[in-house]
């Protein structure tokens, strides 16, 4: 059942697991199924452990439901940006890298997670970088080989809803078919006439650069191809509407309580270290509640909350507690370290086209019609597909780059930077134009960041340092990816489509110009990981061990996004602060053709 406050919970209930907060990736949805016989993983972690009806299983989750059509439509993620009461409404530490800037940082606080409000964009990653975990935490269940089958039980592919024929768009070889995780090709309409065929004509004239792709989620994801996304039927398929499906919240084992912020875990014994109680409260100033788990407690708080409640609860480095006045219960230096996430930006240009994603922000009449259509065809239309783009390519950049730097890659399939047009700006916008964007993005970042306390007051948020564009490698080789981005739109594929960059890109003409540019415009998207990185069992680094134990500790699991030592370079930019684009056309030159 899922309640919605403390008072509804049975008092006579026993739970053999508690589980903090709930929304793995696809890609850790999967692994807490390789590990099904020792513990598991937010959303997913309840429910394959109530399979068994002999395990009773508690979800505590900070947020509400997400509730209203907003989370179901695909289209309208747009409209689940700041400020967002079912978001956590984070804001980063100035961002030395871009500025100084100090910018909004977006993450789900509802059930689900940013899975219920993310946008939806499905990519594995290549397989050297599994490859790569299975190496540095010294066990082989992370490597590509044992997780392809993991990716394959956990998806569902599922036709688009137009039915179009997707022979040559996907490899079925590599997918799933019986899974709970929605995936489809889009069976929307929109870019067809133009955009499409054009982006497919630079695959012809750019092979080396821009080779076609038939699946990047096969494990060799350079080149462009089709996107795939967790939408099922047109729909989100998030780890909420997924794995906690009605025919599975119907478990008598299986209790969701919502609006409940684990704001400690409390040490029960001290050798082995056990820390089996959680304390939580609706809101700063509800009542503590507290509750116990025989088995384990699951924390799935995601990469910004986990390190925080750590460090809350006396699990971190021992200096940086005690200068808060907490009491080191474990000292492991590495809570909160090693946050990696991708940074990049978008290059927008104005089109000729009306035949963009700009219009259904523009037009709310079209928009209302076009919601009609997806209500009555339950799925249907333009609207049940993300509104962000049909194709995506990732690329490596130029070797020259790597004379000067180490390459930060996992290997010769391994992407450095992603991109992708995008028909319209992958934001909602009321500027009054039409845009082709271009995401410069990249995605091995060599920047490290942090998560650390502020205040002891678990309700405040921690600080958040990105610390994006702090190597020169990284902003030498944004620089290129930007180069690349600029190249996919010079060439005469675009000839009589594209009128002109809106946003003042052609005031950069030097590289120095270009690293201004970046500097400027950049933003650590939405997609952090690292703050308590797995490590080889035994290891004196890193915070759990590659079975997800936390070291030290008896029974407590991590099963987030915070627990992977590097960022899997498997997306672009999804997310952008808003953007404020010129409205008047400035000269153009294809100077980068
Ligand atoms: C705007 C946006 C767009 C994105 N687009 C994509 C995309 O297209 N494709 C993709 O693969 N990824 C995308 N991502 C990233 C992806 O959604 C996240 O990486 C992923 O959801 C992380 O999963 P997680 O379980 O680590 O954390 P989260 O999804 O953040 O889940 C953590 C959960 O724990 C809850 N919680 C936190 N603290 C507590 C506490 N103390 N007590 C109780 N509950 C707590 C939270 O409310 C939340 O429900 C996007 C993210 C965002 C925000």
């Amino acid at each position: 059942a899922i309640y919605t406050s403390f008072p509804q919970l049975p008092t006579e209930l026993i739970f053999d697991f508690i589980v903090v907060g709930g929304a793995p990736l696809p890609y850790l949805a999967t692994k807490l199924e390789l590990h099904a016989a020792g513990g598991g993983a937010g959303n997913v972690v309840a429910n394959r452990l109530t399979e068994n009806p002999a395990f009773s299983v508690l979800v505590l989750e900070a947020g509400p439901l997400p509730e209203g059509l907003n989370y179901s439509v695909p289209f309208f993620q747009s409209y689940l940006r700041y400020p967002n009461p079912r978001d956590w409404n984070y804001t980063t530490a100035p961002l030395t890298g871009i500025n100084n800037q100090v910018q909004q940082y977006p993450r789900g606080r509802l059930l689900g997670g940013c899975t219920s409000m993310n946008g939806m964009q499905y990519v594995r990653g290549p397989n050297s970088d599994y490859n790569r975990y299975a190496r540095v935490t010294g066990d082989p269940g992370w490597s590509w080989d044992s997780m392809l089958h993991y990716f394959k039980k956990s998806e569902h592919w599922t036709p688009p809803t137009d039915g179009h024929k997707t022979t040559g768009q996907f490899d079925p070889a590599v997918h799933g078919f019986n899974g709970l995780v929605g995936v489809s090709l889009s069976g929307s309409p929109l870019g067809l006439s133009e955009f499409i065929p054009r982006s497919l004509q630079v695959t012809q004239e750019l092979p080396d650069q821009f080779p076609f792709n038939l699946d990047y989620n096969s494990g060799t994801p350079i080149g462009l191809g089709w996107s795939q996304n967790t939408i099922k039927n047109g729909k989100r398929s998030s780890s909420y509407t997924s794995y906690l499906a009605p025919e599975f919240i119907a478990r008598p084992n299986l209790h969701v309580l919502l609006n409940s912020q684990v704001t400690r875990i409390i040490q029960t014994s001290q050798s082995p270290k056990r820390f089996m109680t959680v304390e939580f409260a609706e809101n700063r100033e509800g009542s503590r509640h507290r509750l116990t788990a025989s088995k384990e407690v699951v924390i799935s708080a995601g990469a910004l909350e986990t390190p925080k409640l750590l460090l809350n609860s006396g699990i971190g480095d021992e200096t940086a507690l005690r200068s808060f006045g907490i009491q080191t219960l474990v000292d492991l230096p590495d809570v909160g370290k090693n946050l990696s996430v991708h940074v990049g930006f978008s290059v927008n240009f104005f089109t000729n086209s009306t035949d963009t994603q700009d219009s259904i922000y523009l037009n709310e009449t079209l928009r209302n019609m076009l919601l009609d259509e997806w209500i009555a065809t339950d799925g249907g239309g333009v609207l049940g597909w993300s509104s962000s783009t049909q194709l995506s390519h990732w690329n490596r950049l130029p070797d020259s780059l790597f004379e000067t730097f180490p390459d930060p890659s996992s290997g010769p399939d391994s992407p450095h930077c992603g991109a992708g047009p995008s028909d319209g700006l992958n934001s909602a916008t009321s500027s009054g134009a039409h845009f082709i964007s271009a995401m410069a993005s990249l995605v091995t970042p060599t920047s490290r960041g942090t998560i650390s306390l502020n205040t002891t007051d678990p309700f405040d948020q921690p600080i958040i340092d990105m610390a994006s564009l702090t190597t020169d490698f990284d902003i030498a080789a944004l620089r290129e990816a930007m180069k690349l981005s600029l190249l996919f739109l010079s060439t005469p594929a675009w000839d009589g489509y594209i009128l002109g960059p809106a946003n003042n890109i052609t005031n950069a003409t030097s590289d120095a110009d270009l690293e201004a540019y970046a500097r400027a415009h950049s933003a650590p998207n939405a997609h952090v990981v690292g703050t308590a990185s797995m490590s080889p069992r035994g290891a004196d680094w890193g915070v759990v061990d590659p079975d997800l134990l936390v070291k030290g500790v008896a029974q407590l699991r991590i099963v987030d996004a915070s627990i992977l030592p590097y960022v899997l370079p498997a997306n672009k930019v999804t997310w952008l602060p808003p953007l404020k684009p010129a409205t008047t056309l400035p000269s153009f030159s294809r100077r980068w053709a």
